[in-house]
């Protein structure tokens, strides 16, 4: 679903922010990345949702070689992708609504689809019934709530989440990273990035550790040979 292979990242500026990595992630895998600030967690889903290239390597995502998708496909591929961030990038200003409605508005669904599908997500993540009230008269964990409905609005095969506890207590973080666990039961692939060993110790996932821009556990460094092998 998500394979990378030997993935160097070198921004303009020359620091080496993601050196050599190597991994495979299976359809309907969760999968936590863990690491240090500035190990490069975030370098790695820019990477993945071509936001970023890669300076040298290659990437697979949902069969798609990334290094060569034309931009004509950068919008599907989006699409496909779910994103979560730890600020959630709400507009305060809109409704919850229209907050989660907003990639559907820009593809164009009918109204109708529309309002049946933001239920739905609503209701998915527990907040069914909260569609009238702006984003700031809810709490954290109800904003994030927000940010992950929107996120699965588009039915994505893919969730990626950056921090999505960062801010939030124990009780919370557990509520919000069972939501993805939902998702992932459900067949969705999830790739969560945090600083949060509670969390990984709790649902006992694979994890990959980056430290410095190199995975540090992944003992395969070839993907692909490692598929050949197991034929
Ligand atoms: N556009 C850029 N230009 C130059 N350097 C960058 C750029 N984006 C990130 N970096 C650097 O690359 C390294 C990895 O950054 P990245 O944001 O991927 O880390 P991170 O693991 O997500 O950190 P955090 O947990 O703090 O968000 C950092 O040293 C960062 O300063």
């Amino acid at each position: 679903m998500i394979k990378l292979s030997h993935v160097t990242k070198r921004y303009p500026n020359g620091h080496e922010a993601l050196h050599d990595v190597s991994f495979d992630i299976k359809p309907g895998e969760m999968v936590f990345v863990a690491g240090h600030s500035g190990a490069g967690k975030s370098t790695l889903f820019k990477l993945i949702t071509r936001i970023e290239k890669p300076t040298s390597g290659q990437i697979l995502v949902d069969q798609q070689n990334l290094v060569r998708l034309p931009e004509r496909k950068i919008p599907a591929l989006r699409r496909d992708i779910g994103v979560i961030f730890q600020d959630h990038k709400l507009l305060m200003d809109r409704s919850v609504f229209d907050n989660v409605a907003l990639p559907l508005i820009v593809i164009g669904m009918p109204h109708d689809e529309i309002q049946k599908r933001v239920r739905a997500a609503l209701g998915k993540v527990g907040l069914a019934g909260k569609e009238k009230q702006l984003p700031i008269t809810l709490s954290g964990g109800e904003q994030q709530r927000v940010g992950i409905a929107r996120a699965v609005i588009n039915r994505p095969n893919i969730l990626l989440a950056d921090e999505p506890t960062g801010n939030l207590d124990d009780a919370l973080s557990d509520e919000i990273i069972d939501i993805f666990a939902d998702f992932n039961q459900v067949g969705v692939t999830v790739v969560i990035a945090t600083h949060d060993s509670r969390q990984i110790e709790r649902l006992g996932s694979r994890t990959l550790h980056l430290a410095h821009g190199q995975l540090i556990n992944e003992p395969v460094s070839n993907p692909t040979e490692t598929m050949l092998e197991n034929q």
